[in-house]
């Protein structure tokens, strides 16, 4: 496993941190530049990997992984620019595109883009990644094998197409929450204890979706065997469709898709 470098030590780096070091890349082979103290020392602390307070200290790895906010990308990248030797540069940012990114890099070229997903904390993410045609095959394995540590990964020929994939699964599991947080309050409504109500909300999405995975089979046809002809899943699920749900989940998904190709417009306007 290669030695790497995060800028930004936030919610999705420290994901990205476990997973490497429950998966064998030894802690001091992991340096963090993390401007927030609390962030650092939970980071010291957890996982015994170098921190710095500022990238001036940092020795940069062979991989560096870019894990600030994309507003915060600008500033980081040019003071990174100074810095940089070669370095394979991985950015896990909404919506900040290659161009943009290599520019503020002063011209760099090794860059793969990767849109992760915060269950990746529990070993069970998935990440969209890109790169441009320039970007070695040799390049994009080793960006793969970071997030592997995490979860499974998908390739996008297009970098558009990460946009989708920030909306569906980087942005998703805050839709699963959402979910489960009605499930969950339907339940309560029910008169079922807090306690159970949580039980079965998440048993019932956990369980769901262990049986899709598992048995392979199409989820419409595991809905179908479900909906008893005349029983109680008929009613609820035609409820759900006279709310406009299918509708809703899409519209979702289309605005958080136009807020990353809206992010990537606006911060590719900075110099
Ligand atoms: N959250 C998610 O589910 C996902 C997020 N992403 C992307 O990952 C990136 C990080 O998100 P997330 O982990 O949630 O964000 P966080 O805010 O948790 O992490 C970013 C961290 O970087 C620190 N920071 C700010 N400026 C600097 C700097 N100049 N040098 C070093 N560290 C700095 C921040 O400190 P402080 O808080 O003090 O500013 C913060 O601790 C974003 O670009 C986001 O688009 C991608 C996929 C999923
Ligand atoms: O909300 C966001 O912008 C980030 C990107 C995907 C998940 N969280």
């Amino acid at each position: 496993m290669h030695k790497v470098s995060f800028i930004g030590g936030g919610n999705v780096a420290a994901a990205i941190i476990g997973g490497l070091v429950a998966s064998g890349t030894a802690p001091t082979d992991i340096e963090v530049v993390e401007i927030n103290a609390d962030a650092r020392d939970k980071l010291a602390t957890r996982f015994g990997v170098v921190t710095h307070t500022d990238l001036s200290q940092a020795r940069l790895h062979a991989l560096v992984v870019l894990a600030v906010k994309p507003q915060t990308l600008p500033e980081v990248a040019a003071a990174l620019a100074q810095r940089l030797s070669g370095q394979l540069v991985v950015s896990i940012a909404a919506g900040v595109r290659v161009a943009d990114l290599a520019r503020w890099l002063g011209g760099h070229a090794r860059i793969v883009r990767a849109m992760p997903n915060t269950p990746a904390l529990v070993q069970a993410g998935i990440t969209g990644l890109f790169a441009p045609d320039a970007v070695s095959q040799e390049s994009r394995s080793q960006a793969e094998s970071v997030l592997r540590a995490v979860g499974g990964v998908v390739w996008v020929d297009d970098e558009p197409q990460l946009d989708a994939v920030t909306a569906v699964s980087g942005s998703g599991p805050a839709y699963v929450f959402y979910f489960i947080e009605s499930l969950e309050a339907a339940a309560e409504a029910q008169g079922l204890a807090p306690g159970v109500a949580r039980q079965l909300a998440l048993q019932t999405f956990f369980g769901a979706t262990k049986l899709a995975l598992e048995s392979g089979e199409e989820p419409a046809l595991l809905r179908q065997r479900v909906t008893s002809k005349g029983g109680t899943t008929e009613r609820g699920l035609a409820a759900l469709d006279a709310a406009g749900v299918k509708q809703a989940v899409g519209q979702a998904v289309d605005a958080a898709s136009r807020r990353g190709a809206e992010l990537g417009d606006e911060l590719g306007r900075l110099a």
